[in-house]
């Protein structure tokens, strides 16, 4: 039996549905009622992007946020350092909207560098103008990268990203490998368009040495087009590489990660899939979101959220600003639902709570 002739385990859902009862216990981190520790920060620092992704935003763009509203580099840099001190995360994520969209993120990157050393600094990025920028945030301190592409042929990305920036994404990759910005992942959105190039993305991913993940669609585009029915999973998928190439499972890096990995041919080249709806992996989850207008957001589908930035900007102390954090964390939902009967997306798009 080849690899992708080997049934895909589609598994059940595997999210616990009965919460602890009580009080939260008297513990430092980040604990939800369905004991999970939250130990990876993603903070979302703007809504702006210099793409328009058809599964993330609108044609027009989110709408703007005032700059006042927006959290300033000291205040990131501020509940960065609580997050790590006071509450045990132990990686930080920047994210958005697009990152490099904000022209003080080395400025931010360096604060958070200074404020928590040996905390890896991890950015998500779509890539377009980080060849200019590469060097000077491996010298501020990031550590590394994961970049969105989803084809590498000029015409579809232009198509599927309303867009045509591919020649600056891929020397934004291949800058941000030589700033030493490693091990590089590449992210694809699996879409009914994306499927036909695949392969050749996989071909190009392998060439430069970088690590694609292939990523189940979420119901997360703010134009609402997303449907269970016809999204393409992770079993179609395999399918069509299967074609050109040979995969062999070898399942997750570490139990925590999203990603589920196969060799491909003799290796040492791996693709991933991360399954987000055919095999969520709700119930390993390890997540926190500031959004970046400073409020908590514990899980990508649940609209309710702390405001952190108001009490920061009212004079809070730390220890006010960790226990607000602590609740919103106890009260994180088990799952994102989005196989149960009666499923609604949360208000909010990606790109506008930060991905
Ligand atoms: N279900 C779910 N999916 C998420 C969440 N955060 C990100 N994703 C999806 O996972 C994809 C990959 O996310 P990345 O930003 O690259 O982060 P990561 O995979 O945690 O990063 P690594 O630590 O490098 O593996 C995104 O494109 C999203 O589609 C989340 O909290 N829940
Ligand atoms: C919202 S983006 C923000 C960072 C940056 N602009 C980028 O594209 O990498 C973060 C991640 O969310 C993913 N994403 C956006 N919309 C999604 C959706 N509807 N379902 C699954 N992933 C999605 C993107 O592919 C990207 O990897
Ligand atoms: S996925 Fe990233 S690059 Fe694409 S529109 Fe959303 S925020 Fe922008
Ligand atoms: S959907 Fe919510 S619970 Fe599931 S992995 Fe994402 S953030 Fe965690």
């Amino acid at each position: 039996m080849t690899a992708t002739q080997r049934p895909v385990r589609m598994g059940l859902p595997r999210v616990r549905t009965s919460p602890t009862a009580g009080e939260r216990p008297e513990v430092p981190d980040l604990v939800d009622r369905f004991g999970r520790v939250a130990r990876d920060l993603r903070v979302s620092i703007t809504e702006k992007c210099s793409l328009r992704c058809t599964y993330c935003m609108p044609a027009e763009g989110l709408p703007q946020i005032p700059t006042e509203r927006l959290l300033s580099p000291a205040e990131i840099v501020r509940l960065v350092r609580i997050a790590v001190t006071d509450l045990g995360v132990q990686e930080v994520r920047f994210t958005g909207g697009e990152p490099l969209m904000r022209r003080d993120l080395e400025e931010i990157v360096a604060g958070c560098a200074a404020a928590v050393p040996g905390v890896p600094l991890t950015m998500t990025t779509n890539a377009v103008g980080l060849e200019h920028r590469a060097q000077a945030l491996a010298a501020a301190g990031l550590s590394r990268v994961n970049v969105s592409l989803d084809s590498v042929d000029r015409a579809h990305f232009a198509e599927l990203t309303r867009r045509d920036r591919l020649p600056s994404v891929l020397a934004g990759i291949r800058a941000a490998a030589r700033a030493g910005l490693t091990p590089l992942k590449v992210n694809a959105v699996l879409m009914p368009e994306t499927l036909a190039g695949a392969a050749d993305l996989l071909r190009w991913c392998l060439d430069e040495g970088c690590r694609l993940r292939f990523i189940e669609e979420m119901a997360l585009d703010a134009d609402h087009a997303w449907d269970r029915r016809t999204m393409v999973d992770a079993a179609g998928l395999l399918e069509v590489l299967g074609e050109r190439f040979t995969l062999t499972e070898v399942g997750r890096e570490d139990p925590a990660s999203p990603a589920e990995e196969w060799v491909v041919d003799e290796g040492p080249g791996t693709v991933g899939i991360i399954a987000s709806v055919t095999r969520n992996f709700c119930d390993a989850c390890d997540r926190t979101r500031l959004t970046a207008e400073g409020t908590v957001r514990s899980c990508l589908f649940s609209d309710e959220e702390v405001d952190l930035r108001a009490r920061l900007r009212a004079g809070a102390d730390d220890a006010e600003l960790a226990a607000l954090w602590r609740g919103a964390m106890w009260e994180k939902w088990a799952g994102h639902g989005m196989d149960s009967a009666g499923f609604e997306p949360p208000r909010r798009s990606m790109g506008a709570i930060g991905g």
